[in-house]
């Protein structure tokens, strides 16, 4: 087991936004953090980083509490990719190698450098090494912190909705490279999604979010017209396609 929430609950000082969050990851699987909007997915991920502190509940990482881990030895463990600005002029490189950061004490190693090109040829962003951030594509550029999420190699991946302001290609490889990722380096992934298509071609599970409690949670068993109704509150059907569910707004 990598991650494992009970009972997880978190306020706002004048807004309860968790209540009760109930779910566990074992390596290699991917969570895809459905519901609609505000209904607390972000919230969730900075509670798993401790950027917010839950007001109850308890988070295993492993056997240990994520609670209390000292800060340097979470970052080594958890790696954090949030919707925000990049520095524009650090370059591919350079940004990639801020993932070591948890782990450098005086200056940058062999090791440090190793694992940066090592993560860069991973991704194939060696050619792209030496460009600023500001002469990426949005795809790119996604890349490039996922990649920095990979050098702190860490047990478990946080994404703040990965796949928002991508196109279709640069959504279906950003997905499939985490997926990846997670599975080959017995990772476990927590993502927060809007896309539900996008979702059920790549997670293993599923937390559904209704204003802050779980709607539901498993398997694809979960993601079922009557649920995404409730959640979402617009009718749907689910077809298959080669197996994967695909669900259709009416
Ligand atoms: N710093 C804050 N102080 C008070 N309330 C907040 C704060 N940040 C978020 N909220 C509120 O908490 C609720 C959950 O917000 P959160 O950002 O977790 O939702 P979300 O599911 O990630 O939404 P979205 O899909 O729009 O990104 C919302 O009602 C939001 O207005």
């Amino acid at each position: 087991m990598i991650l494992s929430v009970q009972g997880l609950k978190f306020s706002y000082p004048s807004r309860p936004v968790l209540e009760n969050v109930n779910f566990a990851l074992e390596k290699g699987e991917c969570l895809a953090v459905l519901g609609t909007n505000g209904a607390g997915k972000s919230t969730l991920l900075k509670c798993l980083n401790r950027i917010l502190k839950p007001q109850g509940g308890i988070i295993c990482l492993g056997e240990e509490a994520l609670l209390q881990l000292n800060l340097n030895a979470l970052a080594r463990r958890v790696g954090y990719v949030a919707q925000k600005q990049e520095n524009p002029r650090n370059t591919v490189f350079d940004a990639v190698l801020l993932g070591r950061k948890p782990y450098i004490q005086w200056d940058v190693t062999k090791k440090d450098l190793e694992i940066t090109v090592q993560v860069l040829q991973l991704l194939e962003l060696e050619d792209l090494a030496l460009r600023y951030l500001d002469e990426l594509s949005g795809g790119e550029l996604q890349k490039v912190v996922i990649a920095r999420a990979l050098a702190q190699e860490p047990d478990l991946l946080l994404f703040d909705e990965p796949t928002s302001n991508l196109d279709l290609r640069n959504q279906v490889e950003v997905t499939r490279l985490i997926k990846k990722v997670v599975k080959e380096r017995g990772l476990a992934a927590v993502v927060t999604m809007h896309d539900l298509n996008l979702a059920l071609r790549f997670a293993d599970k599923y937390l559904l979010l209704k204003k802050g409690a779980v709607f539901a949670a498993g398997g694809v068993e979960v993601i079922t017209p009557e649920n995404v109704e409730s959640v979402y509150a617009v009718p749907v059907v689910i077809n298959k396609y080669q197996e994967i569910p695909v669900v259709i707004p009416l």
